[in-house]
């Protein structure tokens, strides 16, 4: 049985329709990742989940039940945001303990729920503190901490680690797929703008544009097979490079793709010559951009260390055998 089912959800704001019947079925336990350009409905797909916002049409279901029109605090749902939304003047028990409180559950249970989760996210130490005496990753864990004492059936983070920096977003990532690990049956929803935290989270990952589910996949099979071009464009960082016209002729189709690291790069010889435009160090990659006369814009290679270039160094490339993806015109792929 699905955990959560979403059966041709649509969503209006005033006469604006931003969701167009999303159709997606979601197991128990799974951790399914929404990703997909500014605009595309992936926050509002969770908010309607979450009850934070009515369905215009469709079905949603959870655990079975048909949820419309169910108020957010009987749905069985704890959702995290990326503004923790921590009550400033409450310690951090307080915190994770007053959703419990109101609801009326009895003290020694909501004792031992705090400290149970306290422990999972390595907060016991500050459980007297107030917020303002926490990092920013500290602030996360409580608000995660207090979905976690709700001991919700299916789990939504809304951009959690987006105003972390880098070494507190790697570190709490790490501690949410820790925390998924620990909850085996718990079904966790979560949005993202950040293509390291969808693939290594997600068991799923579905793509939205516009609106619309692109596709659902494992996030290799997206990155290794995407279904279309805005697919291959969106998942994988740097992005895809692609060409038309007679470069992709040759392999009997309308447009092709290939990835930064499917390039081999020569000073000497090769497929496609062209000129280093640009060259990105990042420590452990480094990246080039190379313009080639057939390609619209510049490619992105991965360069390779004993092959050391300069700006307006002439190269060479030369795709991988076998890794070159196929569209048709309408950017459909070739599989
Ligand atoms: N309360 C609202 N009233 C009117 N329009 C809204 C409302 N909330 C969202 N929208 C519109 O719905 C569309 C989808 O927005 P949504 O926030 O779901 O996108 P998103 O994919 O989460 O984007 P981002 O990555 O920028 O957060 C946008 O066009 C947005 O302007």
């Amino acid at each position: 049985m699905a955990s959560v089912s979403l059966s041709k959800i649509t969503k209006s704001f005033g006469g604006h329709e931003v969701l167009h019947g999303i159709d997606l079925e979601i197991g128990m336990g799974e951790f399914i990742v929404f990703v997909g350009p500014s605009g595309c409905g992936k926050s509002t797909m969770l908010r309607v989940i979450a009850g934070l916002e009515e369905i215009t049409s469709g079905t949603l279901t959870i655990d079975g039940e048909v949820a419309n029109g169910v108020p957010p605090g009987e749905r069985g749902i704890a959702m995290v945001f990326q503004s923790y939304a921590l009550y400033p003047h409450m310690t951090v028990y307080d915190n994770m303990a007053f959703g419990l409180k109101v609801s009326g559950m009895a003290k020694p249970e909501i004792d031992r729920r705090v400290r149970k989760a306290a422990e999972m996210l390595e907060l016991t130490p500050y459980l007297d503190r107030l917020p303002r005496s926490l990092s920013g990753g500290q602030r996360q864990r409580v608000a995660i901490g207090r979905a976690v004492t709700r001991d919700p059936k299916v789990f939504l983070f809304d951009e959690p680690l987006s105003n972390l920096d880098a070494a507190l977003r790697v570190a709490t990532r790490l501690e949410i797929a820790d925390l998924n690990a620990a909850m085996p049956d718990t079904t966790m929803i979560y949005v993202t703008h950040d293509q390291v935290e969808a693939m290594t989270l997600a068991d799923r990952i579905v793509v939205f544009n516009e609106g619309r589910i692109e596709q659902v996949g494992r996030p290799l099979d997206l990155y290794e097979r995407p279904r279309n071009l805005f697919v291959a464009r969106f998942i994988g960082s740097p992005k895809m490079n692609v060409v038309k016209g007679e470069a992709a002729t040759v392999y009997q189709a309308a447009m092709i793709g290939i990835r930064p690291e499917h390039l081999a790069v020569s000073a000497h010889e090769g497929l496609w010559p062209g000129k280093v435009k640009a060259i990105e160090h990042l420590g452990s990659d480094t990246f080039l951009h190379v313009e080639a006369a057939f390609a619209d814009e510049p490619l992105i290679v991965r360069g390779r260390s004993d092959v050391p270039l300069r700006q307006g160094d002439t190269v060479h490339l030369t795709p991988e055998v076998g890794k070159i993806h196929r569209f048709n015109e309408d950017g459909v792929a070739f599989i």
